[in-house]
């Protein structure tokens, strides 16, 4: 039987039907096999903008969900990380903590213990150290003072856990300051300190 004159046509519109076809299956189901999300679109779409949208939200939900799959997103906090940051964190700031401090600065450092004797986010924790400090009041006269003062109540913690206690004459080798260019962290530094408090 011969061929109609409408016979390319109908193979150009299959053709395109099957092209269609694939890109809705890449873009819909398909995994992302290219670094930008961008390339995952069909060059042309014959959606609606509201489908388009979904489709898009479709696709960074599978992104998401990718991340989960991998054990990239965030996992709880346990009290033990919690802790050693805290610490890391206080000794850090006890070790730049200023020789000769301003009443200002001694201030806000037994301001922020009592804070975190309110706030540290573990209930228990924070209950016990209001205790400890309560029994060791806070002593920032000077770096020294302020740093042993900081070993000496982290080894009260570290009996009621059962934990070695640390030799606080070797403090400062353990801790020291940020490393920052020009010593550009050091509390010291900041000439606003200084000026408004003394
Ligand atoms: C304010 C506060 C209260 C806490 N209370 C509790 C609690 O009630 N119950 C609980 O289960 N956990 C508590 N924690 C957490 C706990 O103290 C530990 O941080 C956690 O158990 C992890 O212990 P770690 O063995 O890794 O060492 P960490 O005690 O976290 O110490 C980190 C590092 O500091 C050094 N270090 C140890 N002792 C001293 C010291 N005396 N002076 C200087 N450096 C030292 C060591 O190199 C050690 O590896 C508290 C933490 C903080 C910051």
């Amino acid at each position: 039987m011969s061929e109609t004159p409408f016979h390319p046509l109908f193979q150009t519109l299959e053709k395109l039907s099957h092209c269609i076809q694939n890109h809705l299956s890449n873009f819909i189901g398909g995994t992302p096999s290219h670094s930008s999300p961008t390339n995952e679109r069909p060059h042309f779409s014959i959606t609606s903008s509201s489908k388009a949208n979904s489709s898009n939200k479709d696709f960074t939900l599978r992104q998401q969900k990718g991340l989960v799959d991998e054990g990239i997103s965030a996992n709880p906090v346990t009290k033990v990380e919690l802790g050693r940051a805290t610490w890391t964190f206080l000794h850090t700031l006890a070790a730049q903590f200023p020789d000769n401090p301003t009443r200002q600065q001694k201030k806000d450092v037994k301001e922020l213990m009592a804070i975190l004797s309110r706030m540290y986010p573990c209930k228990e924790c924070a209950d016990h150290f209001k205790e400890v400090l309560r029994a060791n009041p806070v002593q920032a006269g000077s770096q020294a003072e302020f740093s042993q003062w900081l070993c000496h109540v982290h080894n009260v913690v570290n009996r009621s856990l059962n934990k070695p206690i640390f030799p606080c004459k070797r403090v400062d080798a353990r801790w020291g300051k940020l490393d920052c260019e020009l010593r550009a962290c050091d509390l010291q530094g900041t000439p606003d300190f200084g000026e408004r408090s003394h």
